[in-house]
């Protein structure tokens, strides 16, 4: 929910980030919401696109700066200093985002703020390792040739960031943008905006030259987002958020043929069979359902439970749910969070009533918690467990992006392969057996940029993450950035 300045406090005032220096905007700044208890706690500029034209300006000038002729090793030790920074403004990074998300400070400070600083450090190292082709080539007069790749900066690159890990997505995508020698102009969720803004404070600490890291705040259409896609002189667009945005995004990006970079929506399958280790699968479906209030990209929606142990299941399951705790996300003891807006709290309730509606079996929540003063001004959910839907309901279809899953029983290893396959979506799948062979079987048949067996967001940086079928276009993480973040071109030279 976003009010304009006028009703806001002037507690905090968050400005754009263009050129090593605070650019404040003419729009009236939109208010900063904190999710836990509804209460407005400081107020944001909104950028025009004469800003956003600064800011890509800004980047440019600084791809034809002392960044632009940095070695790779200076650009790792710049990098390895972000990495640092972060964590010497651990408690300040740890508060903004619990202040924007509402998530609980143990969530915070054990996966968003460590990963929005571990990001940098693979990519220094990638930078260390990294390596082209080369080719000795015969030539028809029976010479040789040296044939070699030669990769070099894609350029000024457009980063477009959701709300729910607001650090970890934002530096998952900077990090190998500056890595490889290019320059961003970065557009944080107007629900988040306070981690990005002092990433660009660590930037200036560390050493990075002014406009090679810009920040405009502002939403999407009409707004920052929609100008910077559309602005002719960014080279690359990188996006993370909902697929009906990146196919907006894609339009955009279409005119001047640039390349872009998608991490997008997901309907996630779990498929836990009757031989898994029992305690691990609830552990895991526990966190991949429930974490963050269900608001992970990568988290599951669709729970398929070979009918032997479905029962057992749906029950343990449920003893889990119940045992989350919703309360002040600085509290030690608080492991549930709220949702991030009151817009996105009202589609999550939607679907609650859907299921109601369409005669689910609610297994436990389906509501609204009842929370003491000023938590009951916050934008909470139960977590809530089905059964019973058919599998063409929109609650099994569509992604929701709340504490919710469905369980459904299964009997044969294919009709689970292919009730996980029934989906335009292709993000993730965890698969819970203690078979082998199943293992490796079934992650090879269910169509997804990543499969976890037995475990769940269980990460190497190093390797391939994205999406297939709607859930994404490339892949981020080690190498696999290069192909987005680099322009490759061969040199032949006749020996
Ligand atoms: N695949 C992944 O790795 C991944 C990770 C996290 C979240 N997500 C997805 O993100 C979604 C939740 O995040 P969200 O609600 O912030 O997504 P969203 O698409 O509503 O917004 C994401 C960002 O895009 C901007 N934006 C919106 N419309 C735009 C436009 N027309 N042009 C340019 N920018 C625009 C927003 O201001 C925001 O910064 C979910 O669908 C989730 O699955 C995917
Ligand atoms: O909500 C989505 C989570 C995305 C996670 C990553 O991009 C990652 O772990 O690198």
């Amino acid at each position: 929910m976003n009010i304009t300045a006028a009703q806001a406090p002037a507690s905090s005032v968050i400005t754009h980030y263009i050129a090593g220096r605070p650019v404040t905007s003419s729009r009236p700044p939109f208010a900063n919401v904190d999710p836990a208890t509804g209460q407005v706690v400081g107020h944001v500029h909104e950028a025009d696109a004469g800003i956003v034209d600064m800011a890509v300006r800004a980047a440019r000038d600084a791809l034809h700066g002392p960044w632009g002729r940095l070695t790779d090793g200076e650009r790792a030790a710049i990098l390895r200093r972000l990495a640092d920074g972060i964590r010497a403004r651990f408690d300040e990074f740890v508060a903004a985002e619990v202040r924007d998300t509402g998530k609980p400070y143990s969530l915070a400070s054990h996966l968003d703020i460590p990963r929005g600083a571990a990001n940098f450090d693979v990519f220094a190292d990638q930078l260390a390792h990294g390596a082209t082709e080369a080719f000795r080539s015969p030539t028809p007069d029976g010479g040789i040739a040296l044939n070699y790749g030669l990769r070099t900066p894609r350029g000024v690159i457009a980063v477009i960031c959701p709300w729910n890990l607001p650090l970890l997505l934002m530096t998952w995508k900077v990090a190998p943008a500056l890595a490889f020698g290019n320059t961003v102009v970065v557009k944080p969720s107007e629900e988040t905006p306070s981690t990005t803004t002092l990433l660009a404070e660590v930037m200036n600490d560390a050493g990075v030259p002014p406009g090679v890291f810009n920040v405009v705040h502002g939403f999407g259409p009409d707004s920052a987002g929609q100008y910077l896609t559309e602005h002719p002189d960014v080279n690359g667009i990188t996006f993370t958020g909902e697929t009906r945005t990146g196919t907006a995004i894609m339009k955009a990006a279409a005119v001047g043929v640039r390349p872009v970079s998608f991490e997008l929506g997901g309907k996630n399958a779990a498929v836990v069979f009757a031989d898994c280790d029992l305690d691990a699968a609830i552990a895991g479906t526990t966190r991949s359902a429930f974490l963050n209030s269900g608001q992970v990209c990568l988290g599951t929606e669709r729970i398929y439970v070979e009918r032997p142990i479905f029962d057992t299941f749906v029950a343990r399951l449920k003893q889990a749910a119940e045992a989350l705790r919703p309360g002040d996300p600085n509290a030690g003891d608080t492991t549930f969070g709220p949702l991030i807006s009151k817009a996105h709290r009202d589609k999550v309730l939607s679907y609650y009533a859907r299921a109601r509606n369409e005669g689910a079996s609610i297994v436990t929540g389906g509501g609204v918690p009842s929370l003491p003063a000023p938590l009951s001004g916050g934008w909470w959910v139960e977590p809530t467990i089905w059964t019973g839907l058919p599998a063409d309901s929109a609650v099994l279809t569509e992604e929701i992006f709340g504490p919710c899953c469905h369980i459904a029983p299964f009997d044969r290893e294919d009709e689970a392969i292919a009730a996980a396959n029934d989906s335009p979506y292709g993000l993730a799948t965890s698969i819970w057996t203690g078979d082998l062979s199943r293992a490796h079987r079934v992650a090879a048949a269910i169509e997804v940029g990543v499969a976890w067996v037995n475990c769940w967001f269980l990460r190497d940086l190093r390797t391939a993450f994205g999406g297939a079928k709607q859930s994404g276009i490339g892949r981020e993480g080690g190498v696999h950035g290069l192909e987005f973040y680099t322009e490759l071109r061969n040199v032949c030279i006749k020996l």
